[in-house]
């Protein structure tokens, strides 16, 4: 998946994005850090091709499998979600329908997505939410989202798309609103993702971009201003961004950040 000088602009002609080029090849994770407000979220809905109201890109564009996505109708689009291009959310309550029962909601993905039938979806469906350790599946999947946990349900997303098997995924600070048990979990189920997809992760949590990502870049004000691998950007970071970033990174409490751990 490459992003070639994609520019996208905001209402009023504000640049949110500026000639970024990123390319994610499978079996790699790319991480993607930078203040507030930078253009991170941007980036991953330029790709999901659900960029805010009166945003639109003015320049460069998306590859995925060889086809520009920028140039997809809106269905062809949505075809890809779910079978080339997944998506792990900050706060997975979001992504689900509160009125349904999980196991219904997994199923439709899997029947629609895959060709399943129900009854071989539902089977796909208990596989993929042991594999993610939520070992009563049968409750989880009865089970409407708000009588879970956000651990849980990220964990459910995660497993949906172990199910899907994408070539490429995205994530967004996947591990920000979780504790530490469902952070370390969902951090190591990341890990699984990576050998068979490409991941493009935007996080500011070190954990995820030192243990996960291969290549980590920030992002300051629509801009890419420096990349290498996490402990590298750190050790001489050359924006001030970055400094500031590296300063408190060895300051955070244990079991977010320890040069140790490495
Ligand atoms: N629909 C929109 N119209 C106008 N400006 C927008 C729109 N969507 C986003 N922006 C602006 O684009 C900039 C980048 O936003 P974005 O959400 O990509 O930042 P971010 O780096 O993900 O920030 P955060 O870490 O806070 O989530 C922000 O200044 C935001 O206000």
């Amino acid at each position: 998946m490459k992003f070639d000088r994609l520019s996208v602009s905001a209402p009023g002609g504000r640049q949110l994005l500026r000639e970024t080029t990123l390319t994610v090849r499978r079996g790699e994770a790319i991480g993607v850090t930078g203040e507030s407000g930078s253009g991170k979220t941007t980036l991953l809905k330029a790709a999901m091709g659900v960029l805010g109201r009166g945003c639109e890109i003015d320049g460069g564009g998306i590859q995925l499998d060889g086809r520009a996505m920028e140039k997809l109708p809106p269905h062809e689009r949505r075809k890809l979600a779910g079978t080339s291009l997944g998506f792990v959310p900050q706060l997975p309550m979001t992504a689900f329908d509160s009125r349904i029962a999980m196991g219904r909601q997994i199923q439709a993905v899997y029947c629609k997505r895959l060709g399943l039938s129900r009854e071989a979806a539902t089977g796909l469906a208990r596989e993929k939410l042991r594999q993610v350790n939520l070992l009563d599946a049968e409750r989880v999947m009865g089970s409407r989202p708000g009588a879970l946990s956000g651990g849980m349900l990220q964990r459910v997303a995660i497993a949906i798309l172990l199910g899907l098997n994408p070539p490429f995924i995205l994530a967004d600070e996947p591990t920000s609103a979780l504790d530490p048990d469902n952070r370390a979990a969902v951090i190591a189920l990341l890990q699984d993702l990576k050998p068979t997809s490409g991941l493009l992760v935007v996080s500011h949590d070190t954990e995820v971009l030192g243990r996960v990502c291969d290549r980590v870049h920030v992002l300051h004000d629509g801009e890419l201003v420096e990349e290498g691998n996490l402990a590298e950007l750190l050790a001489a970071p050359k924006h001030d961004w970055t400094a500031r970033f590296a300063e408190t990174a060895g300051q955070r409490e244990e079991g977010y950040w320890s040069w140790e751990r490495w």
